[in-house]
């Protein structure tokens, strides 16, 4: 479902080059829900952001659903956004005067869809993420842990085969943190969506099917989740 040959990310201050990521290259299949662990500024927002189309590449191939991104064009970019990609960030991102159900509405709206057929959708992924009840509360009505669940239904709304998760707990507790990893986690075990974590946290990263640890840009170690709790 997803490539990435090499892939680097340089950026240029001055004369200065920083490395945002450092050749490399990964394959994750669909259904496969894959975390990138690592310090702050190790590079997995910068990882996120390319395959997400966010940014683009230096150098290197990415291959999403196998079409290679270089060759899409910035409306391309934004469709396959709107199609295919969910994206969830760290600060939760709901527009602040519009409901819970409002703003899961919002990207079906942006396709043009509108009716029972909506409705009902936005019904269903408020279901999935435990938010129905909620679904008349405007963000500043609900906990972060809530709002978050929210803007996670409204990554999905549209039924993307990738979800991007870049720092979804960082504003969060730890229960309220375990509950959203919970949720990306059954995205990809019972919808087979392919799920991408950026994460500082262990406890986090665990909830995934297998963690890749970064340092400097690059890829490390891949670690089943499993052994994160023993520290290995
Ligand atoms: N737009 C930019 N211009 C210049 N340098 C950047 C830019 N974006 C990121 N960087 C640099 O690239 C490197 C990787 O940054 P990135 O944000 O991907 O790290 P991160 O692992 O996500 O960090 P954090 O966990 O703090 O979010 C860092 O050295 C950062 O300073």
């Amino acid at each position: 479902m997803l490539r990435l040959e090499q892939v680097s990310k340089i950026y240029h201050r001055g004369s200065a080059s920083i490395i945002g990521v450092d050749r490399v290259s990964l394959e994750v299949a669909a259904g496969e829900f894959c975390a990138f662990m690592g310090p702050s500024g190790c590079g997995k927002s910068t990882l996120l952001n390319l395959v997400a189309g966010l940014d683009s590449p230096t150098s290197g191939e990415i291959v999403l659903n196998g079409r290679p991104t270089a060759r899409f064009s910035s409306d391309d970019w934004t469709r396959i956004r709107r199609e295919e990609i969910g994206i969830v960030f760290q600060s939760f991102h709901l527009v602040p005067g519009l409901s819970a159900e409002e703003n899961v509405a919002f990207p079906l709206l942006l396709r043009g869809e509108r009716g029972g057929t909506m409705l009902r959708r936005v019904e269903e992924v408020l279901d999935l993420v435990g938010m129905n009840h909620r679904r008349r509360h405007r963000p500043g009505e609900l906990s972060g842990g809530e709002q978050q669940r929210v803007a996670i239904a409204r990554a999905v709304v549209h039924g993307p085969k990738l979800v991007v998760a870049d720092e979804p707990t960082g504003n969060l507790d730890s229960q309220q943190g375990a509950a959203v990893v919970d949720l990306l986690r059954t995205l990809a075990d019972q919808d087979r969506r392919t799920v991408l974590l950026a994460t500082h946290s262990g406890e986090a990263a665990g909830s995934a099917h297998y963690v890749w640890t970064m340092r400097d840009g690059r890829l490390i170690e891949r670690v089943a989740s499993n052994l994160l709790s023993l520290g290995l």
